[in-house]
């Protein structure tokens, strides 16, 4: 998914860049990076790691200057490598610092258009580094001698044209300010937030609003889809729509996921449309499983715990606490590779077997992707002397690759793809499996904001709100993506060799 932040600050910005990266953590645990800039020199620390291992006493040392953007990176596109990790940084036009969420749906034909018109070389195979000289040469085809913040508008404006997909975009350009903006259909989330101190006021842009909480910013808005937020480096505030066709759509999945429950994205408390999910799973297990004698309700640590709740309340059964997380490790639905994430199953949840012993069990989980949780999880629940083991997913069956920013690029790897609900229950050995409806996740998510008309649910039907997205398309994410292509020969720590990226270690 990737987490972003950006400050204009009347003091050092470094610190806050860091505490707003360590509560986007959740979003991007492959790589992490800070990009300031003081004095009109940027300073840079990025590397492939946690934001905790990422930065040391004598990185944030450095890390000097008002302004500044930070980035925590999930991989969509491109590879894993450290040269891949944000901000990227083009020098010309003024110095650019750019941090992105989100997935670029139209790479092939910009990467073209950069080389062959903008004349403008991309070492890395990131998406991201793209969309950065995109930017950087409608930048630079505004040729006044002052950079006003219409004409920034007016660049956003030709960029939202080129490129195509989901992006949460901040940059920081030198000598100038800090500029934010969001993709028309507004798939990733950005909020703005301001902090008022005795030296004036101060700017944020988050992609969650728990970042914005986490360094004292109060959450002005959320930015709106295709809008721009242009803050100076004297602290001046613009906000503009630059798209001519901005529709809310939100990406469902930061909702069921991706988001911190204490975040409020586009006006919804994720926290409420997970209790909401809750509810409707439990109202409809009600319904079509009268017949089952269930016991307790478990949750899969940790996202489906509020889901898991409700559904105990809703259904009126005890919800016990039958796993514990290890809380060192982190998610592994984002780790990169599914050897990694099959590992890192049991050695991030380990069972308390007196909750399982002589129980039939209900046990939730917000999501069942390629099913490398739930699989391990029904066989640990038996292994502890579950008698029945049910399954709830708080999300309906996910059958369709995500293009918009989530790792999903090939439709076999999902567990749902091709399959009907008795087959996957079969597959992952569960006594009863149970999906949310796609009509009831919806309305979960919509009671909290009711303006908002439609959401983007892609993996679930497979209606790509870009209309960009064909089978060929899916066909070539897959063979670049997928499973086997990550295991092709690519020697990764090879391709961070070249060290373009980074000027001090
Ligand atoms: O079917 P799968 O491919 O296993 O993917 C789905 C699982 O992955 C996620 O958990 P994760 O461990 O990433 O994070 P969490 O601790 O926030 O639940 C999600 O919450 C599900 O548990
Ligand atoms: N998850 C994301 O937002 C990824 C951003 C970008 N596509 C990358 O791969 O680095
Ligand atoms: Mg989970």
């Amino acid at each position: 998914m990737c987490g972003i932040v950006g400050i204009v600050g009347k003091a050092g910005v470094a610190q806050s860049l860091y505490d707003g990266l360590t509560v986007l953590q959740h979003r991007g645990q492959d790589a992490a990076g800070i990009m300031t800039i003081d004095n009109n020199m940027f300073n840079l620390r990025k590397a492939n790691g946690l934001v905790r291992d990422v930065f040391h006493t004598r990185h944030m040392k450095r890390l000097t200057g008002n302004m500044g953007i930070g980035h925590c990176r999930y991989p969509t596109a491109g590879t894993s490598s450290s040269a891949e990790a944000q901000p990227f940084y083009v020098n010309s036009p003024f110095g650019i610092a750019f941090a992105h969420n989100g997935n670029l749906t139209n790479a092939v034909e910009l990467q073209q258009e950069v080389s062959r018109i903008a004349r403008r070389h991309i070492n890395t195979t990131s998406d991201s580094e793209l969309l950065l000289n995109i930017l950087a040469h409608e930048l630079q085809n505004c040729t006044e001698s002052t950079l006003t913040p219409e004409q920034v508008f007016q660049v956003v404006a030709r960029t939202h044209k080129k490129i195509r997909g989901a992006y949460a975009v901040v940059a920081a350009i030198i000598g100038h300010g800090i500029l934010a903006f969001r993709d028309p259909y507004g798939i990733r989330p950005l909020a703005l937030g301001k902090r008022t101190t005795e030296l004036g006021d101060e700017y944020m842009v988050a992609s969650e609003s728990v970042a914005l909480d986490a360094v004292g910013f109060k959450f002005v808005r959320d930015v709106a889809p295709g809008e721009a937020v242009y803050i100076t480096e004297q602290g001046q505030l613009f906000t503009q729509q630059c798209s001519e066709t901005p529709t809310m759509s939100p990406c469902i999945f930061e909702f069921v996921y991706f988001a911190r429950p204490d975040s409020f994205i586009d006006g919804i408390s994720v926290y409420a449309s997970r209790v909401n999910m809750g509810k409707k799973l439990g109202e409809k297990i009600k319904r079509e499983w009268a017949d089952k004698d269930i016991d307790v309700v478990i949750p899969i640590p940790e996202t489906s715990m509020d889901v898991a709740l409700q559904i105990a309340n809703t259904l009126e059964l005890p919800y016990r606490q039958g796993f514990v997380k290890n809380r060192y490790i982190g998610r592994t639905f984002i780790m990169p590779g599914q050897t990694m994430r099959k590992k890192s199953v049991r050695r991030k949840l380990n069972a308390i077997s007196s909750e399982f012993k002589g129980k039939n069990v209900l046990l939730v989980d917000d999501s069942i992707v390629r099913g490398t949780t739930s699989g391990q999880i029904i066989e640990m629940a038996r292994e502890s002397g579950a008698k029945k083991v049910y399954f709830a997913s708080a999300a309906p069956e996910i059958r369709f690759p995500n293009v918009y920013g989530i790792d999903m690029p090939s439709a076999n790897e999902l567990v749902a793809y091709g399959r009907e609900i008795d087959q996957i229950s079969d597959l992952i050995q569960a006594d009863g499996l149970i999906f949310q409806d796609l009509s009831d996740l919806v309305e979960a998510v919509r009671e909290e904001n009711e303006q908002i008309a439609r959401f983007e649910t892609s993996v679930f039907d497979g209606d790509y709100i870009t209309g960009d997205i064909d089978q060929s398309y899916l066909e070539g994410i897959d063979a670049a993506r997928g499973e086997k292509a990550k295991k092709a020969p690519v020697v990764q720590a090879e391709l961070s060799n070249l060290d373009l990226h980074n000027f001090d270690q």
